[in-house]
């Protein structure tokens, strides 16, 4: 049997239709939700999903603007420049993409952001809230990937989960969002003994390595639900999983495909965040 493939792109699509009342909503009261994407340095990869992004809020009439700034860029005038959209009433989300060059401190970047304008959730204070079940911003991958499972009615009481990738971004928010979620949650990393022996066990596997295609069929207990979360792209230009689709397929219950999976809806979290950010100042 061949597994389930969870579409990503269309669960965005169906997502986006309906925010439609809420960003009308919004505009009644002259409210445009806007973000704000700052882009430093010039890493090829990043000015696309900045796009990308860019592309998906102005298609739906919200205002998103991105700041470009060369790789020399001091820390002191990047955080300035976050202190002034801090300060800027049309601005309800701000959003720096990462990774930093190596010269600025990512952490203290993040820091600069208001939480309330954090709407991708990094803020140390962000990662606080939900880790003490009181959430401001959910980070918008694994908010999507849980968007994901709630479509396609995973159980997820007392369901083995099984992350792969401990990263303050994607890994511990997942683990987090499942364990409130009622699963009994394992967190591997690229040190845990017999890998193979965990994910085997896991009725949801989600794997946030950036290792192309590291999960092969084999090491997927029949049915499970698996959610790739890997965006690798191949010498050939092509993008991979961190999961070996072409094996995997044949085990796993369901699975998302890597492009047109975990991508698009991290995008369309993005944009939930950015709405409830506006409505919080109503
Ligand atoms: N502060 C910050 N927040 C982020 O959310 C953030 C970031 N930095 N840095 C980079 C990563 C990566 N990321 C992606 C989002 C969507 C797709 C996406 O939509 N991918 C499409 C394919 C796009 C393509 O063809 O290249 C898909 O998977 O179908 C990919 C990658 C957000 N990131």
């Amino acid at each position: 049997m061949t597994a389930r493939i969870i579409d990503g792109k269309k669960l965005a699509e169906t997502i986006k239709l309906n925010l439609a009342d809420r960003i009308n909503a919004l505009k009644e009261k002259d409210i445009i939700p806007g973000l704000t994407v700052i882009l430093v340095g010039d890493d090829p990869a990043s000015q696309v999903y900045v796009r990308n992004k860019a592309n998906t809020f102005t298609k739906l009439g919200l205002n998103s603007s991105v700041e470009q700034y060369p790789a020399s860029l001091s820390e002191e005038a990047l955080c300035n420049r976050i202190r002034e959209l801090n300060n800027d009433p049309s601005v309800h989300g701000i959003l720096v993409q990462l990774p930093l060059p190596a010269n600025l401190d990512a952490n203290k970047v993040i820091e600069t952001i208001s939480p309330e304008k954090d709407v991708d959730g990094f803020h140390i204070s962000n990662a606080g809230a939900l880790m003490t079940g009181r959430p401001l911003f959910i980070p918008c991958t694994p908010y999507g990937v849980m968007k994901m499972l709630e479509s396609e009615k995973v159980e997820l009481r007392g369901a083995e989960a099984v992350v792969i990738g401990a990263s303050n971004i994607v890994g511990k928010p997942m683990a987090l969002l499942l364990q409130k979620a009622g699963a009994t949650v394992t967190i591997c990393n690229s040190k845990t003994k017999d890998l193979a022996a965990h994910t085997r066990r896991a009725d949801v596997l989600v794997v946030a390595t950036g290792r192309a295609e590291m999960i092969t069929g084999d090491m997927i207990k029949p049915g499970a639900i698996v959610i790739d979360v890997g965006i690798n792209r191949g010498s050939d230009g092509k993008l991979k999983g961190d999961v070996e689709f072409s094996s995997a397929k044949e085990v796993a219950g369901a699975i998302t495909p890597v492009p047109g999976g975990v991508g698009p809806m991290t995008i369309v979290m993005l944009l939930v965040n950015t709405i409830e950010a506006a409505e919080r100042k109503l």
